[in-house]
Formats: structure tokens, C-alpha cells, sequence
């Protein structure tokens, strides 16, 4: 298996058939909506709060909320209903979890979108909370992660997950790598391209978007949805306290896994850093569009399947380090 990561790889452009690159439509179909960009911003606690997330399904973009509140999901998704949007939240394999799932059944509080969030999803207990979710909320569209391997695709798939998310590791407050040995830190898109050849849903790739072309790439070896980390953390609308040194403006970033999200230091597997404050985040989106707009231009296309089937080359074997 050749490994291979986001910065040694170059996708090579084919000719031109549009007018302008304002032409080109970055839209995903994801489950039975439709998102302006196949990006979405991290589940984590230091990337989307409530605010964000209403702002962005207002503004027809992907979100997942986090976990790390559970007492006010079922609330979350009240709220959602209640101003005419679509409800995305995450789940873990707990035992509580299940009484949750039970309590969204009884009340028929049926969220569109489902997410279970483990560090280590090729697990029995992540096989048996989709079987669970998919006997109780069926119409929930649910994703499952997060996996590093074709096999556990193939897993997932089979037990009713509706996509899946591919990353052990390769995020930029991940420590898994150092942690355990284990992960695909430095070999993300490879992972990803060898998940792709097995699946036949969505898959979602998950961390080590450094630079807006990495999403052109993620498109190019698979993914329907990219899911970004620290590029999101560092808005005007991000939940981190901003912070400043030397007349340099930051926001905090912390690792789900993390000591700060713990509260204590068990089994941790991600840290705290420092992003450079970037501005609104409606700019931020903006930008992505027009590059990727611009990347299926060079694609020869005019829109994201034109992605999905240009050549490429490797232009370096350097493996980064994802956790840099
Ligand atoms: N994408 C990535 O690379 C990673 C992401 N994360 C993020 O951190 C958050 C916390 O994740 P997680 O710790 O799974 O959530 P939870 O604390 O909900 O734990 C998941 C469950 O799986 C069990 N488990 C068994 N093996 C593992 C393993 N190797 N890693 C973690 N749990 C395991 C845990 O038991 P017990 O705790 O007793 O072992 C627990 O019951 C999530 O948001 C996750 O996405 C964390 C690490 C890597
Ligand atoms: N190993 C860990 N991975 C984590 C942790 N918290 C989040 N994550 C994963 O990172 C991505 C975001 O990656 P980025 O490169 O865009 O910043 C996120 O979606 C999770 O999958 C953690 O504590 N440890």
C-alpha cells in the first residue's frame, strides 16, 4: 500500500469548459438534503456551538453539533424544529446513550442527522448503537465513525450505517499518533483512498485539512464531506476564548480527547493549542467556495464529480506529521 498524504499529492487540470468559475457548483447531496459545500466544520466543543450551528443549517451548509452537553440534545433539536431547520447531533456507545436514543424515539424527537462519535469505531459497540439507532430512528440519516480501514467500512455499511467518517489521528490536536503508535496521521488521503475503494455510502474524511485545496483532494480520492477542525476554529463565531500575544490574535483549540475536554487526565489523546483568530466565518466559507469553484474549473468540469476523476501525481514521499 503506497502512503501518501495531503501536501504529496498534486491533481492535474484538464481543459476548461467553463465561462467563469462562478459557473461551477460546489453543491454535495448528503442524506436527503442538499449543502452548498462538501465541508463541515469539526463536532467538537472548541469548533460549533448552538448559534454557529443555526446560522449555518439557516445558510444551507452541513453541521454536526457536538456531544459534550448531552443533557441538551434533546432540547438542541427542539430548538432546531421549532425555527424550521434540520437537527444533526452526535452520539456516543455508553450505556446511557441508549436511554437517550429510547427518549428521542418515545417523545418523536427524530433528528435528520445522526453522528456516532468514538475515537475507535471498528468496534462491536459501535455495530451494535447503529443497529440500535437505525431499530429506533430509522428515518435518522447516520454516520459512523471514526475508521482508518476498508474492512471496517464494510462493517459499518453492513450493519446500517448511512456513511462513515475516516480519520484515527491525522487532527491538529490529535496526539493519538504519539499516544498509542496507531492512527493515520501522515497518511490520511492513502487511508482514505483505500476506504473509498470499499465503500458503497457517503464517507466523510476527517482531519488534516491544512490548506483549502486539501478539500478539492479529499474529493478527488473519495469523500462526499470534509470534516475541518482548526481552519474553523479560529472564527469571530468559534466557542474558544480568543486570546492575545505580542499584538497577535489567537483562539483556543482543544482536542475532544483532550485534558481540557476531560476535565481530567485519563486516557487522553488530544491537546489545547493556539489558532490565529482568521475573522468571520462566513468569509472563511466564501473563500472555500471560490477555490473549490476554481478547482473544478481546472478539473474541466462544472462540478464536483469533474473532481472525483482527474489524474494525479505524487510529488514528493515526505510524510508530514499531522500533529505539527
Ligand atoms: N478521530 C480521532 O482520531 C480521535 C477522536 N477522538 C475524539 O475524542 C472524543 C472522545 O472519544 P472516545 O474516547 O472514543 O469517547 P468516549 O469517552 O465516549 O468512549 C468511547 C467508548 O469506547 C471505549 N473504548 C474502547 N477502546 C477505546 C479506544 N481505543 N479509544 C476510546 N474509547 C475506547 C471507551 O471505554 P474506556 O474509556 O473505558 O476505554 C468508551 O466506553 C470523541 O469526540 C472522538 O471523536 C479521540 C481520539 C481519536
Ligand atoms: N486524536 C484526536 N483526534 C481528535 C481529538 N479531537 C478531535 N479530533 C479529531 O480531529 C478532527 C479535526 O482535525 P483538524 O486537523 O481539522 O483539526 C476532528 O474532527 C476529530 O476527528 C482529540 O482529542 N484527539
Amino acid at each position: 500500500m503506497e502512503a501518501f498524504d495531503y501536501d504529496d499529492i498534486q491533481l492535474v487540470p484538464n481543459k476548461c469548459i467553463i465561462k467563469s468559475r462562478k459557473e461551477a457548483d460546489t453543491s454535495i447531496k448528503f442524506g436527503k438534503r442538499t449543502f452548498k459545500l462538501p465541508v463541515v466544520p469539526a463536532n467538537m466543543e472548541s469548533v460549533i456551538n448552538e448559534p454557529l450551528a443555526v446560522w449555518l443549517a439557516e445558510n444551507d451548509y452541513y453541521y454536526v453539533m457536538h456531544r459534550f452537553q448531552p443533557e441538551k440534545r434533546a432540547d438542541f433539536i427542539k430548538m432546531m424544529h421549532d425555527k424550521g431547520l434540520f437537527a444533526s447531533i452526535s452520539v456516543g456507545i455508553k450505556d446511557e446513550e441508549y436511554k437517550f436514543i429510547d427518549q428521542l424515539a418515545n417523545e418523536k424527537l427524530v433528528p435528520e442527522y445522526i453522528t456516532i462519535d468514538v475515537a475507535h469505531g471498528h468496534s462491536d459497540y459501535v455495530i451494535k448503537m447503529i443497529k440500535y439507532i437505525k431499530e429506533k430512528l430509522p428515518e435518522s440519516f447516520l454516520t459512523a465513525g471514526n475508521i482508518a480501514t476498508p474492512e471496517a467500512v464494510r462493517e459499518l455499511e453492513n450493519a446500517g450505517a448511512d456513511a462513515t467518517k475516516v480519520g484515527i489521528g491525522p487532527g491538529r490536536a490529535c496526539i493519538t499518533k504519539l499516544k498509542t503508535g496507531f492512527g493515520t496521521g501522515g497518511w490520511q488521503l492513502a487511508a482514505l483512498r483505500m476506504c473509498s475503494k470499499a465503500a458503497r455510502k457517503p464517507l466523510i474524511a476527517d482531519g488534516g485539512i491544512r490548506h483549502n485545496g486539501d478539500i478539492a483532494k479529499s474529493v478527488r480520492f473519495g469523500a462526499s464531506m470534509v470534516m475541518i477542525g482548526s481552519l474553523f476554529a479560529g472564527h469571530l463565531e468559534s466557542p474558544g476564548n480568543i486570546i492575545t500575544i505580542d499584538n497577535k490574535t489567537y483562539k483556543q483549540y482543544w482536542g475532544s480527547a483532550s485534558a481540557v475536554q476531560k476535565g481530567a487526565y485519563n486516557n487522553v489523546e488530544g491537546k489545547q493549542l493556539l489558532v490565529p483568530y482568521r475573522g468571520s466565518i462566513k468569509d472563511t466559507l466564501k473563500e472555500m467556495q471560490e477555490d473549490l469553484q476554481s478547482a473544478i474549473s481546472y478539473a474541466g468540469g462544472k462540478d464536483l464529480h469533474s473532481i472525483r476523476v482527474v489524474d494525479y501525481v505524487i510529488v514528493k514521499s515526505s510524510i508530514m506529521n499531522g500533529d505539527k
